[in-house]
């Protein structure tokens, strides 16, 4: 054994305390404090969280060795506490092990909810939800009164989400107000929280107790559990094949008894994967769409070059429509350039080796878990120049793309883990935004410039701006 420990190269590790081992550097917003340790340690780094043997990487090279070379051997999940609760046992796609069932669902749910075929067929969906935004932005326009868009970019995805995954429409549901707004904010800061129960055993429960992080998780359970009930029950009279939506289609597969991998498809299968559509598919796109209102509003120059390279493509339409976007190219530049900046999921979501690989020439054992650390990759100035400006021409000449290929820009994963709903994410984005930029200029509050726009950010699994964007903003009149 100790030969054999010779034989591999030490992973560079700052050094710990017993017990918590180096819990205590992690802070509020980890891949912050692990990109600090990284430029001290290097691209793949060990940490010992508590018990838990852990692996930062944070280059492109080392991402790509993770994600693709070695992606079979490393595209588990480690089962984490917190998440086991909100997932009913880790039965939805994101936390579930890498096993026959994850297969299956995730297959599933492809074919039935983020196929370009779906995505194209919840087009008007948007389209009519879109209208309703402006038409709220417009009157704020007539008051000349300031909107907070991160409320604004999470009404439209909220609706939009809700309407085409559960086919019930926002307003009238526990959706509709502040509260599950703030519910959904808490379930991803608890996601995204270490918890001691995960990290320390025998006892680490205790400290999650004091610190109120269980009681907070039972609450936030029980109150999607509400909402999931509430979804479902509208859903209680069975459809016609063909005119169901997603939640029928679920419900349908339940009571065929239809078997997923080993699993037998139940009531509790059917919550943990509307979870998933709930918790991925409605903050992602939002969070894309506030960040890069924020550096828009910070960079004059790029406002005033996507607004006038989409007014230009418009000509004198109105309705922007799927095939406009595709023509808009420096917005999907802006929309990269976010992505670099403030992936929305920074550290992606923790992976567990499964068979031992090798990092850089380094022996990462068997039961390690990984993080990913894009947000570091997005600023890591080997990579990129001027990593820290906000340059969207950087994509210019650039086959860049962000669906998993090109480990510098990862905003959505990669490998066999990489978010299944990459389509439907972009255009959601696109679309949204698209709208916002073409039908308004948008200015400071007044008394405030630029350097006043700060760029905190808030704690959890995604990653939003902190504090709400508040931008005034004019109707652009067709000449
Ligand atoms: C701009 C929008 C979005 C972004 C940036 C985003 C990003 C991500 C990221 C980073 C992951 C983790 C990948 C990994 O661990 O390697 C992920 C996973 C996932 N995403 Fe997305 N996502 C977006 C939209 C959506 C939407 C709209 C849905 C569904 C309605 C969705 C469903 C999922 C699911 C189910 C997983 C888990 C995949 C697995 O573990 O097999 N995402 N996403």
């Amino acid at each position: 054994n100790h030969k054999r420990h010779r034989k591999y190269r030490q992973l560079p590790s700052p050094p710990g305390l017993p017990v918590i081992g180096n819990l205590h550097q992690i802070g509020e917003l980890p891949h912050q404090s692990l990109w600090k340790l990284s430029k001290k340690y290097g691209p793949v780094m060990h940490l010992k969280l508590g018990r838990v043997p852990t692996v930062v990487v944070s280059s492109a090279e080392t991402a790509r060795q993770v994600l693709k070379v070695h992606d079979l051997n490393c595209c588990t999940r480690p089962g984490l506490i917190g998440q086991r609760e909100l997932s009913y046992n880790y039965l939805n796609i994101a936390f579930s092990p890498f096993d026959d069932y994850w297969k299956e669902v995730r297959k599933l749910c492809v074919q039935e909810l983020f196929s370009t075929k779906q995505v194209h067929s919840i087009q008007p969906i948007k389209e009519e939800e879109v209208k309703k935004l402006i038409d709220s932005i417009s009157e704020s326009a007539s008051q000349k009164s300031p909107v907070n868009l991160n409320k604004k970019c999470l009404a439209l995805t909220v609706s939009v989400v809700c309407r085409a995954a559960f086919g019930v429409s926002s307003e009238g549901t526990l959706l509709s107000n502040d509260r599950f707004n703030k519910l959904i904010r808490e379930a991803f800061e608890m996601l995204g929280s270490f918890s001691a129960s995960d990290f320390i055993p025998y006892i680490g429960w205790i400290i999650d107790w004091f610190t109120g992080l269980q009681g907070s998780r039972e609450k936030s359970a029980r109150d999607l559990d509400a909402f999931y009930e509430q979804v479902i029950d509208l859903h209680k009279e069975g459809k016609e094949v063909g005119s169901e939506d997603f939640v029928d289609l679920l419900l349908r597969l339940e009571k065929e008894e239809a078997v997923l991998g080993n699993d037998k498809l139940t009531r509790n299968h059917i919550k943990a994967i509307l979870l998933d559509v709930l918790l991925a598919g409605m903050d992602t796109s939002a969070i894309t769409m506030t960040w890069a209102m924020t550096e828009l509003a910070r960079n004059p120059r790029v406002m005033r070059k996507v607004q006038t390279d989409i007014r230009t493509q418009m000509g004198n339409r109105e309705i922007v429509s799927m095939d406009d976007i595709e023509q808009f190219h420096y917005l999907k530049m802006v929309i990269k350039e976010t992505w670099r900046l403030h992936p929305t999921t920074p550290l992606l979501l923790p992976r567990e080796v499964m068979s031992e690989v090798q990092i850089d020439g380094y022996t990462i054992p068997v039961k390690t878990r990984i993080h990913v650390n894009v947000w570091a990759i997005g600023r890591d100035p080997k990579t990129w120049k001027d990593p820290e400006v906000f340059l969207p021409e950087r994509f210019m000449d650039s086959d860049i793309d962000a669906k998993g290929q090109h480990f510098e820009l990862l905003p959505f994963g990669g490998g066999r883990r990489i978010c299944p709903a990459i389509y439907m994410g972009t255009t959601m984005v696109e679309f949204g935004l698209a709208n916002l930029l073409y039908h308004f200029d948008w200015k400071l509050p007044e008394a405030m410039v630029v350097e006043d726009i700060d760029m905190e950010e808030a704690p959890g699994l995604t990653v939003n701006k902190k504090n709400d964007l508040l931008l005034v903003p004019t109707k652009y009149l067709n000449p």
